[in-house]
């Protein structure tokens, strides 16, 4: 599918820095328009949404320093129950340490409307880390900003929603309407000398060039006029985001992205990404966003956020390691620790095969591949799981495993190493054989647990005279 061209009818001119085309600062103007644009080419609603091509290729433009930020307490948290005062603590103790001291989980931010909510942000900002910051979300009104003084935050997330979806049809304003509230709430931020973050809620449905970026002109000259940073989170509200090369904006998120910090003139440091998954987009979303010019991509822990969640925080650290070569300071075996808590202590069952955290991530079933695996674990693991991760790889034993999967299991579950390790031809491997495949044509259908084997090796050993690593 084809659209028409996003740049059509607006003047441009040649940079001539870089040689490329540019459009003329003074041309975006806020398009005020009568009837809200839905984009109803992309966006049909009685039919799957369309995603329509231009052939504009936009450049690369990695900031040199790239980070995540967490929003596990806010958008996280509207999702579910709420979490205790102190489970808060302890998640927030643990992104700490995940993040490291170069900050790479540079801020999360938190509700501030009960007693509850507050005393946990209290109670965080009193561990006197500097990472991540503790940052706020809060209604936009005069009261909230004085609270979020006196309690002493730098910032706060402001909702500045940017869709004609929400313009017209939630807040029934004019772009103008809306447009001219959001600055004057944003004015009453600055003069508390609070750090306004304007949340640009559904940004993949809304009118770039007609409002968003006339709309971030307008707060780059309020940073200029009070010297206070002011943040643009980007929110891919439904998951419409794509990262084609030459998708129409505003799906595209290059395009976004490019929009905000070229013709908007926001530094990559003060432009985030906020990622929904609806179309299990989040992740390659969040990365593409760094890769076209965002410093900031916001996450929440495993992924658990409104609908189908917002990108996962442990996605992004691997996705930064994978781009910048090295983890910056990040200690990954944290991610290990929080999963654990979350099912433990809070009692959210982690689906076992998600990447990372799930009970089967690393775990491999065909006897096929388990023979693999015995032979050298590179052959079937994504990487060291068990030194980044505190996982090593594991053959769970089926009616598939074989006798290589059955051994592979043993030398894992009981941590045997070099000669202690069992081979597939001992005899204590023919023995759980026979009984796995008895369990199997008795017409067993699920996968055995490790007590039901760890129960048969005790057996096996008993009645045969046989030791574990021997
Ligand atoms: C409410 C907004 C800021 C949000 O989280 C989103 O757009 O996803």
């Amino acid at each position: 599918m084809r659209d028409s061209d996003a740049f059509q009818n607006r003047p441009v001119s040649m940079n001539p820095k870089n040689n490329l085309l540019e459009i003329e600062e003074h041309m975006y103007i806020l398009d005020d328009v009568e009837k809200p644009n839905v984009f109803r080419n992309m966006f049909p609603y009685s039919e799957i949404p369309k995603i329509p091509f231009n052939d504009r290729i936009v450049p690369h433009n990695m900031p040199k320093d790239i980070w995540i930020t967490d929003t596990t307490f806010r958008d996280g948290q509207q999702s579910r129950a709420p979490y205790t005062t102190e489970q808060i603590v302890k998640i927030y103790d643990y992104l700490h340490e995940l993040g490291g001291p170069n900050g790479m989980i540079r801020a999360s931010e938190f509700f501030l409307y009960s007693k509850k909510d507050r005393d946990a942000v209290y109670k965080c900002m009193e561990r006197g880390y500097k990472f991540p910051e503790v940052t706020s979300w809060i209604r936009a009104s005069k009261e909230d900003f004085k609270l979020v003084k006196e309690i002493g935050m730098k910032e706060t997330g402001i909702l500045v929603s940017c869709s004609d979806y929400h313009i017209f049809l939630k807040l029934k304003m004019t772009r103008r309407q809306a447009m001219d509230h959001y600055l004057s709430v944003i004015r009453d931020c600055l003069e508390e000398g609070i750090s306004p973050r304007c949340h640009l809620e559904d940004i993949t449905r809304a009118d770039i060039y007609g409002y968003v970026v006339p709309f971030c002109l307008e707060l780059m000259k309020l940073m200029k006029e009070y010297q206070i940073p002011i943040k643009v989170r980007a929110c891919d509200t439904m998951g419409y985001g794509v990262n084609y090369p030459g998708a129409v904006i505003p799906r595209s998120v290059q395009g976004i992205i490019y929009a905000i910090h070229t013709h908007a003139g926001v530094p990559h440091e003060l432009i985030e990404w906020h990622g929904h998954n609806d179309f299990y987009k989040a992740v390659s979303n969040s990365t593409t966003a760094w890769l076209y010019g965002c410093s900031g991509v916001n996450t929440s822990l495993f992924g658990i956020g409104e609908r189908t969640g917002n990108t996962p925080l442990e996605a992004m650290v691997f996705e930064y390691a994978q781009l910048k070569g090295d983890l910056n300071g990040m200690n990954t075996r944290v991610i290990t620790e929080l999963a654990e808590y979350y099912e433990k202590e809070i009692g959210y069952q982690i689906p076992p095969r998600t990447p990372f955290v799930g009970k089967n991530f690393n775990v491999t079933r065909a006897g096929i591949h388990a023979d693999g695996l015995l032979k050298n674990e590179e052959i079937y693991n994504i990487f060291d799981t068990e030194k980044f991760l505190n996982r090593p790889v594991l053959c769970a034993i089926s009616n598939t495993s074989g006798l290589a999967g059955i051994a592979h299991w043993l030398n894992t579950y009981y941590k045997l190493k070099g000669d202690k390790q069992v081979q597939k031809n001992s005899e204590l491997v023919a023995e759980i054989k026979k009984w796995v495949d008895e369990e199997y044509a008795g017409g067993r259908v699920t996968v055995l647990t490790d007590e039901e084997i760890v129960a048969c090796v005790n057996r096996i050993c008993l009645e045969k005279n046989l030791k574990i690593g021997e």
